[in-house]
């Protein structure tokens, strides 16, 4: 069993804990994102799983191991956690082969397994190359494949794509998401990008204040967010200060239904997808148009001078200047209060 659970996690550099209680629980086989903004102990988290930063109180298990609390410390070389660090971080003198195979035993860095990793991370036949001769997204590969030698129970990474460009991380992520699901590794990913999380994860968890505000599928995070700081930094927004009654908000974009039949003041959200440039709606002035190539966004104003964002499909359908309308389709969400 290597699911991954950790309980009341306290854990601190001064007297002010970093991790304040954090619970995180990781099923067998699935990855995780970590997704916080910097500082909120992400890293953090991270070296405490690894073994290489003690517990104040709360507990870190694996299976039925556990591995840290207060008064047990399992060394980091005990553990049964493999790390793939920010840059690679191989070792320069050493073939792929060899840093790949530097934690085996001999006998298994003959029989094979060393091809077989490498060949799951699709970096077959590259084992006599020094490191120096690779990119930097084939580095990230063997380093995942120098992570998952020993078979570890969990991987770790922290921030693994973040050295890359673009499009390299695009296809480094699918392909690390398929070789993990494949090797039926347990795993966790830290990062502060919202789309790496929401795109490569099973479960996202996110934290906040050395807590994890919401832990849930990718999908669920985005749409059913727990509150309004969680909905704030997985995805664009547009907010408005507003009062909801019987299912229903007052906003400059009209009258919007909300989820929950709650009453009161509050902030509405819904996603820039929501809004839907065209012939109905609301009057609206073109401000801008950002262009991103699969999809674009729409800056608008409205009448009374509300600015919002809308995201559209394909080539933009107005230009700047343009008059045109607005509305919004689904419901959006309401959260009663301020930002948490
Ligand atoms: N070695 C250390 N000594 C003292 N304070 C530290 C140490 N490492 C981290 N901190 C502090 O702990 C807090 C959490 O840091 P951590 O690196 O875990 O955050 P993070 O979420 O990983 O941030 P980032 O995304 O910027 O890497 C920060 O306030 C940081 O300043």
């Amino acid at each position: 069993m290597s699911d991954l659970r950790v309980s009341g996690l306290v854990v601190g550099y001064g007297p002010e804990p970093v991790l304040r209680g954090l619970d995180l629980a990781v099923p067998e086989g699935r990855l995780l994102a970590v997704l916080g903004p910097s500082g909120c102990g992400k890293t953090t988290l991270l070296r405490v799983l690894a073994g290489f930063h003690p517990v104040r109180s709360g507990e870190v298990r694996l299976g039925d191991r556990v591995l840290a609390d207060r008064s047990t410390h399992v060394p980091p070389e005990r553990r049964g956690i493999g790390i793939v660090p920010q840059e690679g971080a191989l070792f320069p003198h050493l073939t792929v082969a060899g840093n790949v195979g530097f934690g085996l035993p001999r006998a298994q860095r003959r029989d094979g397994r060393v091809e077989e990793l490498l060949e799951l991370v699709g970096l077959s036949g590259y084992g006599r190359r020094m490191p120096a001769e690779l990119s930097g997204g084939q580095q990230q590969r063997v380093a995942l494949a120098r992570a998952l030698a020993p078979r570890p129970g969990v991987v770790l990474m922290d921030e693994p794509f973040s050295s890359l460009d673009a499009s390299l991380r695009d296809e480094l992520r699918a392909d690390v998401r398929t070789a993990l699901h494949a090797f039926g590794a347990t795993a966790l990913l830290v990062t502060h990008d919202q789309q790496e999380a929401l795109g490569v994860a099973d479960l996202v968890a996110v934290m906040r204040d050395g807590l994890v505000a919401q832990l849930g599928a990718p999908q669920q995070i985005y749409s059913s967010p727990a509150d309004l700081g969680v909905a704030l930094f997985v995805g664009e927004a547009v907010t408005f200060d507003s009062s909801a009654r019987d299912g229903v908000a007052e906003t400059p974009l009209g009258r919007l239904p909300v989820r929950d039949t709650v009453s009161g003041a509050g902030t509405v959200l819904v996603r820039p997808e929501q809004l839907h440039v065209g012939t109905d709606g609301v009057a609206a002035t073109v401000d801008d148009v950002l262009f991103h190539g699969h999809d674009a966004t729409v800056l608008l104003r409205l009448g009374d001078g509300t600015r919002v964002r809308s995201r559209v499909q394909g080539a933009p359908p107005v230009r700047p200047g343009d008059v045109t309308a607005v509305r919004v389709s689904g419901s959006a969400l309401f959260f009663a209060g301020g930002p948490s």
